[in-house]
């Protein structure tokens, strides 16, 4: 048993180890050379810091706009975040979730639950290294969203609000190449076969790369999409360690009778990456590949960049108000598809609960069973994927379907650039060659991976 206490009045870490995450077990801060240990010791430190800085830079406008008593509560968020930081580094114990009176849609009751049953079982309340990174992490961003929530001026405060909108607007120029590229195959009408095929390919591929501006990743900083993306397509290419687009297209393609026409997506990042999904759709509507398309947001502030509802109007409503023509277009485009209801907002608490994806049939059924009408659910981004698979560090050859241990609402397609130490579906031997030519492989946003549930039938993909 080693241990190492982080700093003078911390608890200390039972079993820390000098280690990568062993494979078979779920990440956490334990292994010293994980991201996990990482990302509690230094990257949420810096998250929550850039919060307070933002308060000490902003407090007038914030009082401006929040009204008088956010300067009061300004001092108290200050507190709260100086003193969770602390418990973090310190690896105290969670704490239980104070409860929003009035707030049927108010989850924290949940949660507690699930910490009540947690310390139950391990005969202790679970402390931040030493509890699952994926539990404790998403904790740290609900914990936060609940203070807020207990605030009167602050109440509706998003800390992450410039942020997110930073990134879109620094990432203009890409935004406005990738908007004319869909413009150009919006008016050439029909398609081939073989046409069509070839742009849905190169708009799943240009939404999975949208994954690598992540403000989480880059602890808050600025995260902007640059270039030409289309041209990046070519470039980026081999970075794709497992591609199951032919797998989508032929069920998209091919409508049997009684198919749902509905596509989910379970929306990551709002900024590029969100352009990309909102492009993605416009595509899939026009070509007649989905009826219906449902985008899930985050109920609450999440993962610094993670889309909102209003982060996902911030941007249609920037489009519209631009003095660019053709922004202006694919934003009445996608005006017309909420208009008449092709497309839909939806928040579901699930996305920001304890629970990990293979808990849904068990711990949602509503919304599982929603899902089931789907033809399709797309999962965004590095953090829905962590979920999926349970966040084990599985072997790497594991199959993408082992890995979801029945989770399988519907069809599944998960588009994420890979940015922490999970990943199957992989080659013998091709994450090992990955480490050797670089240690910080999984980190990094670099590699992509677009792994669907597919049909035994199908072999089109080692995901088979
Ligand atoms: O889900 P996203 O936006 O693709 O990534 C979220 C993320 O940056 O947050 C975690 C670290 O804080 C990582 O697991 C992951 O890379
Ligand atoms: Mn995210």
């Amino acid at each position: 048993k080693q241990t190492m206490p982080i700093r003078s009045n911390s608890v200390e870490i039972v079993n820390l180890q000098d280690t990568l995450t062993p494979f078979g077990v779920r990440l956490a801060g334990i292994y010293m050379r994980s991201f996990a240990y990482v990302t509690l010791k230094d990257r949420l430190p810096i998250i929550l810091t850039r919060i307070v800085d933002n308060f000490s830079r902003n407090k007038e406008q914030i009082a401006q706009k929040f009204g008088e008593n956010a300067t009061e509560e300004i001092k108290q968020m200050v507190g709260f975040i100086s003193q969770l930081k602390n418990e973090i580094v310190t690896n105290k114990a969670l704490k239980i979730l104070p409860i929003v009176e009035n707030d049927s849609d108010n989850d924290a009751a949940d949660w507690n639950k699930y910490l009540k049953d947690k310390t139950e079982k391990e005969g202790a309340t679970p402390t931040w290294f030493n509890t699952e990174w994926l539990y404790c992490e998403c904790y740290m961003y609900r914990t936060l969203a609940q203070k807020f929530l207990l605030m009167k001026a602050l109440h509706t405060y998003d800390p992450f609000l410039q942020q997110k909108r930073d990134s879109f607007t620094h990432s203009l120029n890409t935004i406005k190449i990738l908007n004319n590229y869909l413009l150009d195959v919006i008016d050439k009408g029909t398609l081939t076969e073989l046409e069509k095929k070839q742009e849905l390919l190169k708009f799943i591929q240009l939404n999975l790369w949208g994954n690598k501006c992540d403000l989480s990743l880059s602890g808050g900083a600025d995260s902007d999409q640059t270039g030409n993306p289309i041209e990046q397509l070519t470039i980026f290419h081999d970075d794709i360690l497992d591609n199951a687009s032919d797998f989508v297209w032929q069920l998209l393609n091919k409508q049997k009778p009684n198919d749902s026409n509905i596509i989910d997506m379970v929306l990551d990042n709002a900024g590029y990456e969100l352009f990309t999904d909102i492009c993605l759709a416009n595509f899939l509507v026009k070509f007649g590949l989905a009826g219906k398309i449902r985008f899930y947001v985050k109920r609450y502030p999440w993962y610094v960049s993670d889309a909102n509802v209003n982060d996902f109007h911030w941007i249609l409503d920037y489009m519209k108000k631009s003095s660019n023509p053709e922004l202006k277009r694919t934003a009445q485009l996608s005006y017309d598809n909420l208009k008449n209801n092709i497309w839909t907002i939806e928040e579901e608490s699930y996305w920001t609960g304890p629970y990990e994806l293979a808990e849904m049939k068990e711990k949602d059924k509503v919304l599982y069973a929603k899902l089931s009408d789907a033809k399709l659910v797309i999962f965004k981004g590095d953090l829905n994927y962590r979920k999926l698979l349970g966040d084990i560090n599985w072997e790497y050859t594991t199959s993408f379907m082992q890995a979801l241990r029945g989770f399988r609402p519907t069809n599944i397609l998960s588009l994420r650039t890979i940015k922490s130490d999970v990943c199957v579906g992989l080659p013998l031997g091709k994450g090992e060659m990955l480490y050797e030519k670089d240690e910080t492989w999984m980190i990094t946003g670099k590699y992509g991976l677009i792994q669907a549930t597919v049909e035994s039938d199908c072999n089109c993909s080692t995901t088979c």
